[in-house]
């Protein structure tokens, strides 16, 4: 199964005991590469594009669920460990092929929450299988689950690109576990998400990404330089929580935007739905 990669452009960490109720609030989009997972008989083996791996997520669930004798195969379109939530798409991936053999009428809402619970514990997401599950530009206004996510309609969806440059990694946990970080970014991320509730389009989405990005901290001097540089866009900032560069522009953006990128991938606005 496809699941898509999710991009948080700002967001609030809400730690609690129970997994469950643990999760981020914020707004993310999701993109047209991403993971696909199948799983096939096997001894319990995990591989992520042909490499054998250990990979936290993707272990929890196989697991919780209990389930034995199979290997999953991942095959992902986009790197681990970047901002564009691959360990989130492994997770609900894993959680929905399992499922399906355990039991082809299992409610999906209980799939995404074993994915969530796997995400948390491993701490490499909090909100990311929320926005995959539900697809395209989504306002998560509870953290955890239940999920309590609006789905925004994009007006002329095919007019935008989503342009990702990625510099280099950064692991999700080494931040959202560390109490200076959570600090600042629970004061910005709360702000902001008032804000996008008042007027949420991608544009302003963008916007208030940005400033989440500087105002936390979170963005490095060469990714607020190229934001700089690609200010004539549609919007640019950092997806969280990696060391990668996303940029929203438009069919008559869009050459420009690649003249000033090395790497760039070129994606679109995914709007399909797991539910
Ligand atoms: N070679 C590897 N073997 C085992 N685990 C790996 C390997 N490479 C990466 N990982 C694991 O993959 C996970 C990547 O999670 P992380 O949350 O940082 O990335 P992501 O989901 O792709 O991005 P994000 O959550 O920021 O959107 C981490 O648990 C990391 O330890
Ligand atoms: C914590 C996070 C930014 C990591 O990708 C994401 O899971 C989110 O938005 O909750």
């Amino acid at each position: 199964m496809f699941v898509p990669g999710h991009i948080t452009g700002f967001f609030r960490i809400h730690r609690e005991k129970d997994p469950l109720r643990t999760g981020s609030t914020g707004v993310g989009i999701t993109v047209d590469k991403g993971v696909t997972t199948e799983v096939r008989s096997g001894e319990g083996r995990i591989y992520f594009n042909d490499r054998e791996m250990d990979l936290c997520p993707t272990k929890e669930i196989l697991n919780n669920m209990g389930i034995e004798g199979y290997d999953v195969i991942h095959k992902s379109q986009l790197p681990l460990g970047c901002g564009l939530g691959v360990s989130g798409g492994c997770a609900l991936g894993c959680a929905y092929e399992l499922g399906r053999i355990m039991d082809p009428q299992m409610n999906k809402l209980e799939l995404l929450k074993i994915a969530h619970i796997s995400e948390v514990r491993c701490g490499t997401g909090l909100g990311d299988v929320m926005g995959q599950y539900f697809g395209g530009f989504t306002i998560r206004k509870k953290p955890g689950f239940p999920p309590d996510v609006k789905k925004i309609n994009i007006k002329d969806k095919d007019r935008y690109y989503i342009v990702v440059e990625i510099l280099g990694k950064r692991e999700t946990r080494d931040v959202i576990e560390d109490p200076n970080w959570i600090e600042k970014i629970n004061k910005v991320g709360d702000r902001l998400l008032k804000e996008i509730l008042k007027n949420p389009t991608l544009e302003n989405f963008m916007a208030l990404s940005y400033i989440f990005v500087k105002e936390t901290g979170l963005a490095s001097e060469e990714i607020l330089s190229l934001c700089e540089d690609l200010s004539f866009s549609r919007g640019a900032s950092q997806a969280m929580l990696g060391d990668t560069l996303f940029v929203l522009c438009t069919d008559e953006e869009i050459k420009d935007v690649l003249s000033v990128l090395k790497n760039p991938i070129i994606c679109r606005i995914y709007e399909g739905k797991y539910g």
